[in-house]
């Protein structure tokens, strides 16, 4: 395991998101004390909006004015399907809290602009980041929280795919995806990399082994979770259960 990886263990998934929720709160705020404003990497899945969830409880000292939010990945299904990542984040944040409008950088719908054209989607997104990040490159996100599929699938990113392998682009557009729905939109790996942080929220029996293999130097084109990690930290926050098959120490 590389230095700036860690592995934190609670109980169960309540636990963990309850325990996350609260550094997210705290990573948010220590941002907008250094330079006003904070920028973070939303994603899907149950701890992943369960997380949300606990936030909406206990949101701390945030100005929630001050927080551009940003997607990882998004099924690209209708504007307001309830399937959608970003649709799932309104429900259990965004809609409860004082955020700006035009901080929230949903990616593309199904049914808008780029109808039936996800990569014509991942461009379009690619190039919204680009603009707030002022360059070519993407903004160096304070955090990207990440769920994970029983086979190390992270954002839209599945294994022995083109979208794990990609290895410039900082967005791309899937037309297959295994889970449904098959047509998604999705940070890349290098995409991950530009967060300072990346945590991967992970809980239930069905994971151990991918966790495991992500941390005992799987390929991520394997076990795509495995090329998760941030410039200056990745985290590993599971549940017991995600963490059975990893030694003790
Ligand atoms: O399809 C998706 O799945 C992953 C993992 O979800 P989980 O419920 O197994 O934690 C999620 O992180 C991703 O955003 C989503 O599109």
């Amino acid at each position: 395991m590389s230095d700036n990886v860690s592995v934190q263990t609670y109980g169960d998934s309540e636990e963990l998101v309850t325990a996350a929720a609260a550094q997210f709160v705290d990573v948010i705020v220590a941002a907008q004390a250094e330079r006003g404003e904070a920028a973070v990497v939303l994603t899907g899945g149950g701890n992943g909006i369960g997380l949300l969830r606990k936030v909406r409880e206990n949101p701390g000292a945030v100005d929630w004015s001050k927080v551009d939010f940003y997607w990882g990945d998004e099924r690209f299904l209708p504007r307001g399907h309830p399937d959608r990542n970003e649709v799932q984040a309104h429900e259990a944040l965004l809609d409860h809290v004082p955020v700006t409008p035009a901080r929230l950088h949903p990616m593309p719908y199904g049914d808008g602009l780029y109808a039936g054209d996800p990569d014509a989607a991942a461009v379009a997104y690619s190039h919204l980041l680009s603009a707030h990040a002022g360059s070519n490159s993407i903004p160096e996100f304070d955090v990207h929280l990440l769920g994970m599929g029983g086979e190390g699938h992270v954002n839209s990113l599945f294994p022995d795919t083109d979208a794990v392998r990609e290895g410039k682009r900082f967005v791309v557009g899937v037309t297959d995806s295994p889970k449904p729905p098959a047509q998604r939109v999705t940070l890349t790996l290098p995409g991950v990399r530009r967060a300072k942080r990346v945590w991967l929220l992970v809980a239930g029996a069905d994971k151990a082994e991918a966790v495991s293999a992500a941390l005992t130097g799987a390929r991520p084109v394997d076990i795509p979770a495995a090329g998760a990690v941030g410039s200056e930290s990745t985290i590993w926050m599971l549940d017991k259960a995600a963490a059975a098959n990893l030694p003790a120490s």
